[in-house]
Protein backbone atom coordinates (compact mmCIF):
# COMPACT_ATOMS: atom_id res chain seq x y z
CA UNK A 1 0.00 0.00 0.00
CA UNK A 2 1.51 3.65 -0.89
CA UNK A 3 1.89 5.98 2.18
CA UNK A 4 -0.71 8.83 2.22
CA UNK A 5 0.07 12.06 -0.09
CA UNK A 6 1.93 14.70 1.97
CA UNK A 7 2.15 17.05 -1.01
CA UNK A 8 0.21 16.75 -4.11
CA UNK A 9 0.82 19.54 -7.09
CA UNK A 10 -1.44 19.18 -10.12
CA UNK A 11 -0.42 21.55 -13.08
CA UNK A 12 0.31 24.06 -10.78
CA UNK A 13 1.42 27.56 -11.80
CA UNK A 14 2.97 30.49 -10.57
CA UNK A 15 4.01 33.73 -12.27
CA UNK A 16 5.38 36.76 -10.51
CA UNK A 17 3.95 40.41 -12.09
CA UNK A 18 6.69 42.72 -12.51
CA UNK A 19 7.48 46.02 -14.42
CA UNK A 20 9.11 44.38 -17.39
CA UNK A 21 5.97 41.86 -17.46
CA UNK A 22 5.50 38.32 -16.04
CA UNK A 23 7.78 35.92 -14.96
CA UNK A 24 6.48 32.07 -14.93
CA UNK A 25 8.33 30.87 -11.58
CA UNK A 26 6.29 27.74 -11.94
CA UNK A 27 4.81 26.14 -14.99
CA UNK A 28 2.57 22.91 -15.05
CA UNK A 29 4.31 21.41 -12.23
CA UNK A 30 3.22 17.97 -11.09
CA UNK A 31 4.66 16.03 -8.31
CA UNK A 32 3.13 13.78 -5.84
CA UNK A 33 4.96 13.43 -2.45
CA UNK A 34 4.40 10.89 -0.36
CA UNK A 35 4.73 10.44 3.74
CA UNK A 36 8.14 9.52 5.11
CA UNK A 37 9.90 10.73 1.86
CA UNK A 38 12.97 12.57 1.07
CA UNK A 39 12.96 14.32 -1.87
CA UNK A 40 15.46 17.15 -3.46
CA UNK A 41 14.69 19.78 -5.53
CA UNK A 42 17.87 20.82 -7.73
CA UNK A 43 18.57 22.91 -10.94
CA UNK A 44 20.13 26.17 -11.95
CA UNK A 45 18.78 29.90 -10.03
CA UNK A 46 15.96 30.84 -10.85
CA UNK A 47 14.01 27.65 -11.82
CA UNK A 48 11.59 27.96 -8.53
CA UNK A 49 12.86 25.50 -5.97
CA UNK A 50 12.54 28.23 -3.51
CA UNK A 51 9.11 29.23 -5.17
CA UNK A 52 7.38 25.74 -4.91
CA UNK A 53 8.40 25.70 -1.27
CA UNK A 54 6.65 29.08 -0.58
CA UNK A 55 3.70 27.67 -2.34
CA UNK A 56 3.60 24.66 0.06
CA UNK A 57 3.94 27.04 3.55
CA UNK A 58 1.60 29.99 1.93
CA UNK A 59 3.97 32.38 1.54
CA UNK A 60 2.97 32.77 -1.90
CA UNK A 61 -0.16 31.99 -3.60
CA UNK A 62 -0.16 30.25 -7.25
CA UNK A 63 -1.72 31.38 -9.83
CA UNK A 64 -3.76 27.99 -11.62
CA UNK A 65 -3.45 24.23 -11.30
CA UNK A 66 -3.61 22.43 -7.61
CA UNK A 67 -1.42 21.97 -4.73
CA UNK A 68 -2.55 20.27 -1.27
CA UNK A 69 -1.03 19.42 1.75
CA UNK A 70 -2.14 16.52 3.97
CA UNK A 71 -5.23 17.51 1.82
CA UNK A 72 -5.76 20.75 2.97
CA UNK A 73 -5.07 24.16 0.93
CA UNK A 74 -1.73 26.18 2.04
CA UNK A 75 -3.81 28.55 4.12
CA UNK A 76 -5.34 25.49 5.87
CA UNK A 77 -2.04 23.83 6.27
CA UNK A 78 -0.43 26.83 7.63
CA UNK A 79 -3.03 27.45 10.74
CA UNK A 80 -2.73 23.58 11.82
CA UNK A 81 1.34 24.40 11.64
CA UNK A 82 1.52 21.28 9.21
CA UNK A 83 5.30 22.06 8.33
CA UNK A 84 8.24 23.20 9.65
CA UNK A 85 10.76 25.69 7.55
CA UNK A 86 14.54 25.89 7.32
CA UNK A 87 16.09 28.82 5.83
CA UNK A 88 19.51 29.12 3.64
CA UNK A 89 21.13 31.00 6.78
CA UNK A 90 20.26 30.20 10.76
CA UNK A 91 18.19 32.99 11.14
CA UNK A 92 18.75 33.01 15.18
CA UNK A 93 18.04 36.48 17.03
CA UNK A 94 21.41 36.91 18.46
CA UNK A 95 20.37 37.95 21.95
CA UNK A 96 18.80 35.26 23.06
CA UNK A 97 20.24 31.98 23.55
CA UNK A 98 19.89 28.77 21.67
CA UNK A 99 16.69 27.32 24.08
CA UNK A 100 15.52 30.77 23.81
CA UNK A 101 15.59 30.78 19.89
CA UNK A 102 13.94 27.48 19.84
CA UNK A 103 11.23 28.65 22.13
CA UNK A 104 10.25 31.86 20.52
CA UNK A 105 7.75 29.94 18.11
CA UNK A 106 6.78 27.78 21.03
CA UNK A 107 5.88 31.41 23.22
CA UNK A 108 3.94 32.49 20.40
CA UNK A 109 1.96 30.01 20.05
CA UNK A 110 1.14 29.82 23.13
CA UNK A 111 2.65 26.26 25.07
CA UNK A 112 3.29 25.96 28.73
CA UNK A 113 6.84 26.52 30.20
CA UNK A 114 6.32 22.60 30.58
CA UNK A 115 5.54 22.00 27.59
CA UNK A 116 8.19 24.30 25.79
CA UNK A 117 11.04 22.80 27.86
CA UNK A 118 9.73 19.01 26.64
CA UNK A 119 10.04 20.15 23.32
CA UNK A 120 12.90 21.97 23.35
CA UNK A 121 14.53 19.36 24.75
CA UNK A 122 13.53 17.15 22.01
CA UNK A 123 14.37 18.78 19.47
CA UNK A 124 17.89 19.55 20.56
CA UNK A 125 18.71 15.94 21.14
CA UNK A 126 17.66 15.28 17.51
CA UNK A 127 20.12 17.43 16.45
CA UNK A 128 22.51 16.51 18.97
CA UNK A 129 22.99 19.64 20.66
CA UNK A 130 21.97 18.88 24.16
CA UNK A 131 24.28 20.63 26.78
CA UNK A 132 24.40 23.51 24.33
CA UNK A 133 20.65 25.40 25.42
CA UNK A 134 22.35 28.30 27.28
CA UNK A 135 25.12 29.15 24.61
CA UNK A 136 24.04 32.49 22.32
CA UNK A 137 24.60 31.62 18.69
CA UNK A 138 27.81 33.38 18.51
CA UNK A 139 29.41 31.13 20.61
CA UNK A 140 28.58 28.19 18.40
CA UNK A 141 30.22 27.07 14.95
CA UNK A 142 27.98 27.87 11.64
CA UNK A 143 27.52 24.31 11.13
CA UNK A 144 25.81 24.21 14.97
CA UNK A 145 24.24 27.37 14.32
CA UNK A 146 22.09 25.72 11.47
CA UNK A 147 21.43 22.72 13.31
CA UNK A 148 19.98 24.50 15.86
CA UNK A 149 17.96 26.12 12.83
CA UNK A 150 16.72 22.90 12.12
CA UNK A 151 16.05 22.22 15.72
CA UNK A 152 13.90 25.29 15.87
CA UNK A 153 12.24 24.14 13.04
CA UNK A 154 11.19 20.23 14.41
CA UNK A 155 10.08 21.80 18.18
CA UNK A 156 6.60 22.10 16.41
CA UNK A 157 6.97 18.25 15.83
CA UNK A 158 5.06 18.99 12.07
CA UNK A 159 5.16 15.85 9.70
CA UNK A 160 6.74 18.18 7.03
CA UNK A 161 10.09 20.24 6.61
CA UNK A 162 10.82 22.09 4.37
CA UNK A 163 14.66 23.15 3.68
CA UNK A 164 15.51 25.72 1.51
CA UNK A 165 19.50 25.11 0.90
CA UNK A 166 20.25 24.65 4.55
CA UNK A 167 23.68 23.48 3.81
CA UNK A 168 24.82 26.27 1.01
CA UNK A 169 26.94 27.99 2.72
CA UNK A 170 29.20 25.53 5.01
CA UNK A 171 32.24 24.03 4.01
CA UNK A 172 32.23 20.56 2.89
CA UNK A 173 34.01 19.09 5.83
CA UNK A 174 30.75 20.10 7.69
CA UNK A 175 28.10 20.05 4.87
CA UNK A 176 29.29 15.87 4.85
CA UNK A 177 28.92 15.74 8.85
CA UNK A 178 25.69 17.57 8.52
CA UNK A 179 24.18 15.45 5.79
CA UNK A 180 24.87 12.23 7.70
CA UNK A 181 22.84 13.53 10.90
CA UNK A 182 20.00 14.62 8.74
CA UNK A 183 19.93 11.25 7.72
CA UNK A 184 19.73 10.20 11.12
CA UNK A 185 17.53 12.29 12.10
CA UNK A 186 15.32 11.56 8.90
CA UNK A 187 15.60 7.84 9.67
CA UNK A 188 14.33 8.47 13.52
CA UNK A 189 11.56 10.56 12.77
CA UNK A 190 9.60 9.27 9.71
CA UNK A 191 9.44 13.17 8.61
CA UNK A 192 8.85 13.90 5.16
CA UNK A 193 11.23 16.44 3.81
CA UNK A 194 11.84 18.87 0.91
CA UNK A 195 15.04 20.05 0.30
CA UNK A 196 16.21 22.58 -2.10
CA UNK A 197 19.88 22.11 -2.90
CA UNK A 198 22.68 23.22 -5.71
CA UNK A 199 25.21 19.87 -4.86
CA UNK A 200 24.15 16.78 -7.34
CA UNK A 201 26.48 14.81 -4.26
CA UNK A 202 23.98 16.33 -1.62
CA UNK A 203 20.68 15.79 -3.76
CA UNK A 204 21.47 12.01 -4.80
CA UNK A 205 23.05 11.19 -0.94
CA UNK A 206 20.32 12.53 0.91
CA UNK A 207 17.31 11.94 -1.53
CA UNK A 208 14.86 8.58 -2.14
CA UNK A 209 13.46 11.12 -4.65
CA UNK A 210 15.20 13.90 -6.74
CA UNK A 211 13.25 16.84 -8.74
CA UNK A 212 15.17 18.31 -11.21
CA UNK A 213 13.88 21.40 -12.67
CA UNK A 214 14.85 24.26 -15.66
CA UNK A 215 14.29 28.10 -15.64
CA UNK A 216 12.29 30.01 -17.88
CA UNK A 217 9.75 28.64 -16.94
CA UNK A 218 10.81 27.26 -13.63
CA UNK A 219 10.00 23.51 -14.67
CA UNK A 220 10.55 19.79 -13.55
CA UNK A 221 12.15 18.45 -16.11
CA UNK A 222 12.75 14.81 -14.23
CA UNK A 223 11.82 13.20 -11.52
CA UNK A 224 14.35 10.07 -10.41
CA UNK A 225 13.31 7.81 -7.88
CA UNK A 226 16.06 6.61 -6.00
CA UNK A 227 17.80 2.62 -5.92
CA UNK A 228 19.76 3.39 -3.18
CA UNK A 229 19.39 1.71 0.31
CA UNK A 230 18.09 3.82 3.25
CA UNK A 231 20.42 3.34 5.12
CA UNK A 232 23.64 4.99 3.95
CA UNK A 233 27.47 5.43 5.02
CA UNK A 234 28.92 8.09 3.74
CA UNK A 235 31.35 6.49 1.11
CA UNK A 236 27.74 5.22 -0.98
CA UNK A 237 28.79 8.22 -2.22
CA UNK A 238 31.67 5.74 -4.37
CA UNK A 239 29.60 2.92 -5.40
CA UNK A 240 28.74 2.31 -9.33
CA UNK A 241 24.66 2.82 -8.55
CA UNK A 242 24.91 6.38 -6.56
CA UNK A 243 27.43 7.55 -9.56
CA UNK A 244 25.20 6.54 -12.26
CA UNK A 245 21.97 8.22 -10.36
CA UNK A 246 24.42 11.65 -10.29
CA UNK A 247 25.02 11.14 -14.07
CA UNK A 248 21.56 10.73 -14.75
CA UNK A 249 21.05 14.21 -12.54
CA UNK A 250 23.58 15.87 -14.41
CA UNK A 251 22.41 14.28 -17.77
CA UNK A 252 18.49 16.37 -16.61
CA UNK A 253 20.42 19.35 -15.29
CA UNK A 254 22.40 19.70 -18.97
CA UNK A 255 18.97 19.38 -20.63
CA UNK A 256 17.14 21.73 -19.06
CA UNK A 257 20.20 24.49 -19.58
CA UNK A 258 20.09 23.76 -23.06
CA UNK A 259 16.69 25.47 -22.93
CA UNK A 260 18.17 29.08 -22.09
CA UNK A 261 19.21 31.49 -24.30
N1 LIG B 1 8.85 38.24 -5.43
C1 LIG B 1 9.24 38.07 -6.69
N2 LIG B 1 8.89 38.94 -7.65
C2 LIG B 1 9.26 38.75 -8.95
N3 LIG B 1 9.98 37.71 -9.39
C3 LIG B 1 10.37 36.80 -8.47
C4 LIG B 1 10.01 36.93 -7.08
N4 LIG B 1 10.53 35.87 -6.41
C5 LIG B 1 11.18 35.12 -7.34
N5 LIG B 1 11.08 35.67 -8.57
C6 LIG B 1 11.59 35.12 -9.83
O1 LIG B 1 11.01 33.83 -10.01
C7 LIG B 1 11.95 32.91 -10.55
C8 LIG B 1 12.09 31.72 -9.60
O2 LIG B 1 12.73 32.16 -8.40
P1 LIG B 1 13.13 31.17 -7.21
O3 LIG B 1 13.74 32.00 -6.13
O4 LIG B 1 11.99 30.31 -6.87
O5 LIG B 1 14.26 30.28 -7.90
P2 LIG B 1 15.30 29.29 -7.24
O6 LIG B 1 15.35 28.10 -8.14
O7 LIG B 1 14.98 29.04 -5.83
O8 LIG B 1 16.67 30.10 -7.37
P3 LIG B 1 17.97 30.10 -6.42
O9 LIG B 1 18.63 28.80 -6.65
O10 LIG B 1 18.77 31.26 -6.95
O11 LIG B 1 17.51 30.30 -5.00
C9 LIG B 1 13.23 33.70 -10.77
O12 LIG B 1 13.27 34.15 -12.11
C10 LIG B 1 13.11 34.86 -9.81
O13 LIG B 1 13.80 35.99 -10.28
Amino acid sequence: MQAPSVVSAKDLCLSYQTNDGAVHALADVNLDIRRGEFVSFIGPSGCGKTTFLRVIADLERKTSGDIAINGMTPDEARKARAYGYVFQAPALYPWRTIEKNIALPLEIMGYSKPEQKKRIDGALDLVELSGFEKKFPWQLSGGMQQRASIARALAFDADLLLMDEPFGALDEIVRDHLNAALLKLWSRTNKTICFVTHSIPEAVYLSTKIVVMSPRPGRVTDIIDSTLPKERPLDIRETPEFLEIAHRVREGLRAGHSYEQ
